[in-house]
């Protein structure tokens, strides 16, 4: 046989994978660390392919404005296009040179000297070079296998010299002393007793007290949520995002393997490696669970004292380029920060027996950390947050941001340029003892949200008692003459109208955070019901590993052999977070997934250094403080939201369209009081009289002084005159179930849920999530103030509808925000409406288009709004009686 002379026709695989492993990457499958530990066996040369994928994402800018300039995608529309990415990584940044004969090679080789042009017009910034770190290796002695001094002592016989630091309250001393460590020196960690640390780039993969799980590769940041959370030996711990199990297994040392510690997992992949990890620590005392917390509840975790929440986040903390923290994105970052809200709630009101929670994030992101906090706490009647700075005798330097006053700085963040650790934050939480307040629980809301939530139980009981009614009904052979007696557009009572806005079936979804938002309205002949476009939002999230990406990959290398699928990270996104934002008709449950595409100009991150040769030193360490982004953050303040008419700025959309602000704002003001929503209750239209529909503006005036009256509710009801409330009904529910989650935060929901009559199913609109949407509209997170001067305190209606607005403009928030994917379509009218109002007003109005008619007045209404006498010229609107032009879309906002 002639050996072929023919130049290599095929793509080196070296570029076919590390082109997979930087589209899996921009999907969010991984750190790329991970992703080419789990590629391994489709090319070996790691450190090649890291640097290829790595060196794209550094330079992710200008390959993009290469790309874009020359069209290249375009014109090479049949070839992948990471393929053609990394082509031109290696040929501009990596090798130089394409030695490749294959059409695309020689194709991106012909574009050298545009590239090259191109390049020249634009300033050549600098690329750290991440494979160096400067951070010290952490190594968390295993206290199942070893004790500390145990684990000194085999360290020192080995030739390691122990450098002390004796001084507990000094922490500056100890930082220098960690950046000064040379070669063959290590020191205890003076915060978390079982930790050892070793200078950069010390090699512990092969070494046999990390082989036998004697010692684990654990960031000292990751180290601290378990160490502040401090469960005792024999106690019941709950950890909701465990895999792969850096803090488990911190967790079951903590117990001395006495007691146990869920773990729960939801990836069922990652789970795999939870389960080596765990196994190999020797931690007896962890249950693995592979679930969704979401859908647990106490019964799955009985007596649960002691909780960690260590969700998914952008692990933005996870890189050593401070600027990192600094690329953010908003909308991603909105997403990730609801569902770690709902997490953090749900351990906060679900685990009756929790009595200390720490929840913690590898992100330095505010929206993630003390935005996060806030919105759980200031409805939170049973917990409290600890100062993290007395935890750790002071000895701490790092909190969160002051622009969140006291709840800010009992948070504790760890920095990289400061600490030497990764990026974290963690914030304890503690059970109330009695007599003892959460100061920082905001009453506004809670007494708003306490009457809601009474309400709502009324809103139960009032369904019970028409379920049975239904039953005396459909006894007596469906007679239902009424129902035809009554105007075609008119719902028939109140309760049908409520019974549109019913929260339900959280029994069936574990919980309120999977969250199924019926939209029902009242149509035409009262029982047709609209339906609408489903949608599910899958937020796809970084997975973070919260410093342990180094023993994940190895261990995902072990869990890979012995499983011989040659994957751990794949494409299946699986390893991503699902925050699933659903919106289920009544009859068809369809679902449009869609899939957030997590763009390519995502920044590395996770990207632990890969373990280099390089000879231990080089501790330079910054002392630079990181620049904390520290947006303007407006005091959170009820009292704007609802209609704090002296602060709200102008409404920007028009007149016709955004009339209702005024409207909500009163309802909503009257809503605080008990009174007037216990006058909700019983009211029967049934029973009344049917009046004109068109007065809304009026209607709602005369709701509102009604609801102003303090009468009881039975005989208000009975005495009235005959209104047409119900309609107004549907919106005041609609607010109430918008903050209904107060059934979350103060019940311990999973298990009342349990004790509820079981309710239809997919009218849900679920509790947590309209409860992040009030509060987003009560506070937009700070992504959306990021470029507006620091306003008052409690300037909150208008500003922030507008700033959510404006973010919404830019990227819609599909997490949330199911409802803006039909708004999308109506941005004229959603202007100036603040999220929640609009979520759930907006459908019923839309719905109610061809019921109402609506006087100009509605417009006038609306400008009113936005003047501090509002309230007070809407109450004056109210008398004005005619009603001349016929409405469509009425918005009511916050
Ligand atoms: C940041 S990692 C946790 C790191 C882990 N605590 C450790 O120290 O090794 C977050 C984990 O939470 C999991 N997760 C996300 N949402 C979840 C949910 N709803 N229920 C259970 N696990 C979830 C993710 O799959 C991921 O493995």
């Amino acid at each position: 046989m002639f050996e072929s002379k023919q130049p290599k026709r095929r793509l080196a695989r070296l570029y076919k994978v590390a082109a997979i492993i930087a589209k899996e990457y921009s999907e969010g499958l991984g750190s790329i660390k991970q992703l080419v530990y789990a590629k391994r066996d489709k090319h070996p040369r790691i450190q090649a392919l890291y640097a290829l994928v790595n060196t794209l994402y550094q330079r992710k800018d200008e390959i993009q404005r290469l790309l874009k300039k020359t069209q290249l995608l375009e014109s090479e529309s049949r070839a992948d296009p990471w393929v053609i990415k990394i082509l031109i990584t290696e040929l501009l940044y990596g090798k130089k040179v394409l030695s490749g004969q294959t059409k695309i090679e020689q194709t991106i080789k012909g574009y050298e000297q545009i590239f090259k042009a191109h390049l020249s017009d634009s300033i050549e910034v600098p690329v750290k070079d991440e494979t160096v770190s400067t951070k010290p290796k952490y190594v968390r002695v295993n206290a199942l296998k070893k004790t500390v001094e145990e684990a000194i002592e085999a360290f020192t016989d080995e030739g390691w010299h122990l450098i002390r630091h004796s001084d507990k309250n000094d922490y500056n001393g100890f930082i220098e002393k960690v950046a000064a460590l040379k070669g063959g020196e290590f020191m205890v960690d003076m915060h978390v007793p079982s930790l050892l640390i070793f200078p950069p780039r010390t090699h512990f993969y092969n070494h046999p007290a990390y082989k036998n799980g004697t010692v684990i590769l654990q960031d000292k940041a990751s180290c601290l949520p378990v160490h502040l959370l401090a469960p005792p030996p024999g106690s019941t711990v709950l950890d909701m995002c465990a895999a792969p199990g850096m803090k488990t297994t911190q967790l079951a040392a903590a117990l001395a393997n006495q007691g146990v510690v869920y773990a729960v997992e939801r990836d069922t992949k990652r789970v795999g490696i939870l389960k080596h990890i765990v196994g190999s620590s020797e931690a007896t005392c962890v249950k693995v669970i592979n679930k969704d917390v979401l859908d647990c509840a106490k019964k799955d975790f009985p007596g649960a004292e002691y909780i960690l929440v260590d969700p998914s986040c952008s692990g933005s903390g996870m890189t050593e380029r401070s600027t990192e923290a600094e690329n953010k994105d908003l909308a991603r970052l909105e997403k990730l920060a609801g569902f770690q809200i709902l997490i953090l709630r749900s351990a906060l009101t679900r685990y009756p027996d929790a009595k200390r929670v720490a929840y913690s994030t590898c992100s330095l992101h505010p929206e993630e950390n003390e935005e996060v906090v806030r919105q759980v706490l200031e409805t939170n009647y049973n917990f409290k947050l600890v100062d993290a700075k007395k935890l750790l005798n002071s000895a701490w330097n790092s909190f969160g941001s002051s622009d969140y006053g006291e709840m800010g700085e009992f948070c504790l963040y760890a920095r990289p340029d400061e600490d030497l650790t990764n990026g974290f934050f963690v914030a304890i939480f503690e059970r109330l003892e009695e007599g003892e307040q959460n100061k920082f629980l905001n009453n506004r809301i809670s007494n708003f949200k306490k009457h809601l939530h009474a309400a709502d139980k009324r809103k139960e009981r009032r369904l019970e008692g028409k379920e049975n009614k239904e039953t005396a009904k459909s006894k007596r052979g469906n007679k239902n003459n009424k129902e035809k007696s009554v105007p075609e557009d008119e719902p028939n009572n109140v309760e049908e109208i409520e019974n549109n806005h019913i929260v339900e079936d959280e029994q069936e979804h574990g919980l309120n955070d999977n969250i199924e938002f019926e939209e029902s309205v009242c149509e035409k002949g009262a029982k047709k019901k609209k339906k609408k476009k489903l949608t599910e939002n899958d937020v796809e999230c970084q997975e973070t590993v919260n410093g342990c990406d180094e023993i994940e990959n190895t261990v995902a290398e072990k869990v890979d052999k012995k499983n011989k699928t040659g994957k751990v990270s794949s494409n299946n996104d699986a390893t991503n977070d699902n925050i699933t934002i659903k919106k289920k008709s009544n009859k068809n449950k369809h679902k449009n997934a869609t899939k957030l595409e997590e763009s390519t100009e995502d920044n590395p991150k996770n990207d632990a250094t890969l373990e280099n040769d390089n000879p231990v030193g080089e501790n330079k360490t910054k002392k630079k403080k990181l620049k904390h982004s520290t947006e303007s953050k407006d005091d959170f303040s009820i009292e704007a939201t609802l209609g704090d008419n002296e602060n709200t700025k102008k409404v920007k959309s028009k007149k016709k369209k955004r009339k209702s602000c005024s409207e909500v704002n009163e309802l909503i003001d009257i809503s605080k009081n008990d009174k007037t929503l216990e006058s909700n209750d019983n009211t029967s239209e049934e029973n009344k009289p049917k009046k004109k529909k068109h007065n809304i503006l009026s209607e709602d005036n005369e709701f509102i002084e009604d609801l102003k009256n303090d009468e009881p509710l039975d005989s208000t009801e009975e005495n009235k005159p005959k209104k047409k409330k119900h309609k107004r009904f549907s919106e005041v529910n609609e607010l109430i179930d918008m903050s209904k989650n107060d059934k979350t935060v103060e019940s311990n929901d999973n298990t009342t849920e349990e004790n509820k009559p079981k309710k239809k199913k997919h009218n849900v609109l679920s509790e947590d999530n309209e409860f992040i949407e009030d509060l987003k509209n009560d506070e937009p997170l700070d992504s959306t103030e990021k470029n507006k001067p620091k306003k008052n305190k409690h300037k909150r209606c208008s500003e922030n509808s507008e700033s959510i607005v404006d973010l919404k403009n830019e990227e819609p928030l599909e997490s949330y925000d199911n409802v803006t994917e039909e708004n999308t379509t109506k941005k004229k009218k959603r202007k100036d409406c603040s999220e929640a109002s609009e979520m759930n007003i907006i459908k019923d109005s839309q719905l109610k288009k061809k019921k109402r008619k609506h006087c100009s007045e509605v417009g006038e209404s609306l400008e009113t709004s936005e003047n501090p006498d509002a309230i007070e010229f809407t109450q004056k609107s109210k008398k004005k009686k005619k009603m001349t032009s016929e409405k469509g879309d009425l918005q009511l906002d916050d």
